[in-house]
Parts: C-alpha cells; structure tokens; sequence
C-alpha cells in the first residue's frame, strides 16, 4: 500500500535520510523506532507528504503522496493534540468531516458519538479539551483522524508527553485502531507501543534502516546492533525485592520462546521467589484463555528492556472494561505493585492439576 523507494532527504547538504527502502501492507501496523535524529520524523512528515524527499519517492497505493490532493485520506497525529479549545469533544471530531468532507454538521456529530462510542469515550462527548486528561486528548486525536475515514493513519510520538497510565490510555486506542484494520505507522521511542500493537518494527539509526522485524524475533533475536541495543537492553536489578514476603503460590505463564536471559526480572524473580512462583512456558496458548481459566495469575508476553508486557487478571493496576488485559509496566511497577500486590492480596494459589478436562482441552485448541 505504501511503497518508499530509495528515499534520501538533506537539509542544507546535510543528509538525513539515506537510500531507504520499504513497503507497508494494507491493515499492517509499522512502528519506526531508533535514536533521537535518525530521521523518524523526518521520514513520517514524507509519508504524510509534509515534505518532499531529496531523492527517490514514495507512493500509496500506486499514487506519488506528493501530487496528492488533501482529502483527508492521510491521518495525522502528533505529540501535541491540538484540539481547538472552545469546542466540544463532539465538535472536535465533526470539524473536519463537515468542512472538508462537505457532509451536514448533524450527520458529522453522529459519525462523531459513533466513535466516541466505539472507542469508550462517549462520556466526553460534551466535555471541553480543558476538562481531559493529556491522554484522553491524545485519543480524542487519534478519534479526529479517524473521522476523515483515512486510509492510512500516522502518529508521531502520540505518547511522548504522557505519563505511564495515559500512555497505556493511548496505546489501547491505537491497538483498537489495528483491530479495525487501519494502516498504522507510529513514530515512537515508547518500546512497549511495538509490542503491543506493530506486525512490523522498521529500526532506524542516522538516517538509515538497518533493520524490519516482528516485536518478537527483535526481542529474541535481533539481526541488527541498533535493534540489540533498542529491544535487548540490560537491565538493573530490582532494588525492592527484599520487601517480598511470601505467603501464597503464584503461577506465572510465560510466553513459549521467551528465555529467562531476555529478562533479568525473571531471574531475580526465579531467585528469591524460588518455590512460591512457578514459571510454564506455553506455546500457542492464547493469554486470555490461561488467565480465565485461572490457571496461570500473571501471564509474561515480551520483555524490552526495561518494560513488560504481561496480562493479568486478578489483579489489575488500571480499570479496564475487560477483566483480561495486556499492559506494558515498567518492571520495577511491577514488582512493587503487581506481584506484591498479588502476593498479600487474598488471592487463592491455584495448582495446575485442578484444571477439568474442557479447560485442558479449551487449552489446547486456542491459538494466540
Ligand atoms: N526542517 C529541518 N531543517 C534542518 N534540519 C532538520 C529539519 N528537520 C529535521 N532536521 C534534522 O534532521 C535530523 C533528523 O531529525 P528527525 O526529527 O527526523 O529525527 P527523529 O529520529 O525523529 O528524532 P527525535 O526522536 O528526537 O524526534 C536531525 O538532525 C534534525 O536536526
């Protein structure tokens, strides 16, 4: 759908970007990530066809993005909302469809409470960008974007300003936008954003890409320094862990090819946990059915660095409308929080054996 062939940019003489090359799938979600200045903007602001590359070209779906007419079919996100200040939510998102789509500002505001509905945000309908929080006006963006019905949406830095729960506020909004099949590409130095919604990471460093994998294989095995360096970073050991008292079991899942070296919190957790956290690797079992089933209490799925994408259930540090969810946490919110929380709570410890045999075989069928 969106093809970058050979693509440089200089400022002034000054390369940016060079030579890049790749491909974006329809209803694929890409995530740029790499150091400050290795030109991920600059390289987004081309897509959305902000600026014009030195060399080469870049096209969506056939058509140069330089020679194409405004029509909304390109939505843009940046780290700053922008929502105009004296409208309400609803008039935010109607704006653009009614002024540049031409359709009536009823039938805007209603494709506008569609969406607020759809994405859990219908009691702000009314309210004023002053009366959100930066990540409810980082989503209600994302919602602007989306009202112009674009085929692709790109965001740069969506939660650069935002503090940890609104960054998982917003990275819960752009997963839903994949989930509805939009082309996504996220500028971000956010990690957990990858794990959590990219099919592909392109890893950049001084203006080149130096390498496009899935999250997974780039936690597990990157094929480049950069991409080492991003996903595989050392992490410090945990300094509160002498706190832990211990009093129940806890079965901790771990997604099947994770290894114990890819995280560190693993380890100390191996260590000092030692016979009241059971770890079991599970290939091709769906998180959510684990969880349910309450045969694991804390699910691993990929560890970056210094963040961890778990699922949990009985214990949730976020209100959420489901009782399963994947959230990225900072390992050490995790420790104090989480399994300490989980630990002192009244949580039951579950053995494995009393799973029924519908449930074994529930096990079996799901596939992630
Ligand atoms: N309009 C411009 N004029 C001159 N130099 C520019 C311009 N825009 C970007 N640059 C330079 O291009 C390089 C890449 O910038 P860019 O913003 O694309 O990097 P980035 O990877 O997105 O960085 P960050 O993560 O810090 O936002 C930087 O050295 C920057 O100073």
């Amino acid at each position: 759908m969106i093809e970058i062939n050979n693509v440089s940019k200089h400022f002034d003489g000054v390369p940016v970007i060079s030579n890049v090359s790749f491909d974006i799938r329809s209803s694929e979600a890409v995530v740029i990530c790499g150091p400050s200045g290795s030109g991920k903007s600059t390289l987004l602001r081309m897509i959305a066809g902000l600026t014009n590359p030195s060399a080469g070209a870049i096209s969506i779906d056939g058509e140069p993005v330089q020679r194409r007419t405004f029509n909304g079919q390109i939505g843009l996100v940046l780290q700053e909302p922008f929502l105009y200040s004296h409208l309400s939510v609803v008039n935010n998102i109607a704006l653009a469809p009614c002024r540049v789509k031409g359709i009536s500002m009823k039938q805007a505001r209603t494709l506008a409470l569609n969406l607020l509905r759809e994405f859990n945000l219908l009691d702000k309908a009314d309210a004023y960008p002053h009366e959100l929080s930066g990540g409810q006006k980082q989503r209600i963006s994302i919602l602007r974007a989306l009202a112009m019905e674009p085929e692709v949406v790109l965001l740069d830095e969506p939660t650069s300003a935002l503090d940890t729960i609104s960054t998982q506020e917003v990275i819960g909004t752009i997963k839903r936008l994949t989930e509805r099949h939009c082309t996504v590409v996220v500028v971000t130095h956010e990690l957990s954003i990858s794990n959590m919604i990219a099919d592909r990471v392109v890893c950049m460093d001084r203006g080149e890409v130096h390498e496009i994998s899935t999250p997974y294989d780039l936690v597990t095995r990157p094929r480049s320094l950069i991409g080492k360096e991003l996903f595989s970073q050392s992490v410090s050991s945990v300094s509160t862990h002498d706190r832990i008292r211990l009093t129940k079991n806890i079965n901790v899942g771990v997604r099947g090819g994770l290894h114990v070296e890819h995280l560190s919190f693993i380890t100390v957790m191996e260590q000092k946990l030692a016979s009241k956290a059971k770890f079991h690797h599970y290939e091709n079992v769906s998180p959510e059915v684990l969880l349910r089933l309450g045969i694991v209490d804390i699910y691993i799925d990929y560890c970056c660095g210094q963040n961890v994408s778990i699922a949990t259930k009985s214990y949730q540090l976020f209100g959420n409308e489901s009782d399963y969810q994947v959230t990225t946490f900072a390992k050490d919110i995790i420790w104090n929080q989480l399994v300490l929380g989980m630990i002192e709570s009244d949580h039951p410890p579950i053995e494995q054996t009393s799973m029924s045999k519908p449930a074994l075989h529930l096990i079996e069928t799901a596939v992630i």
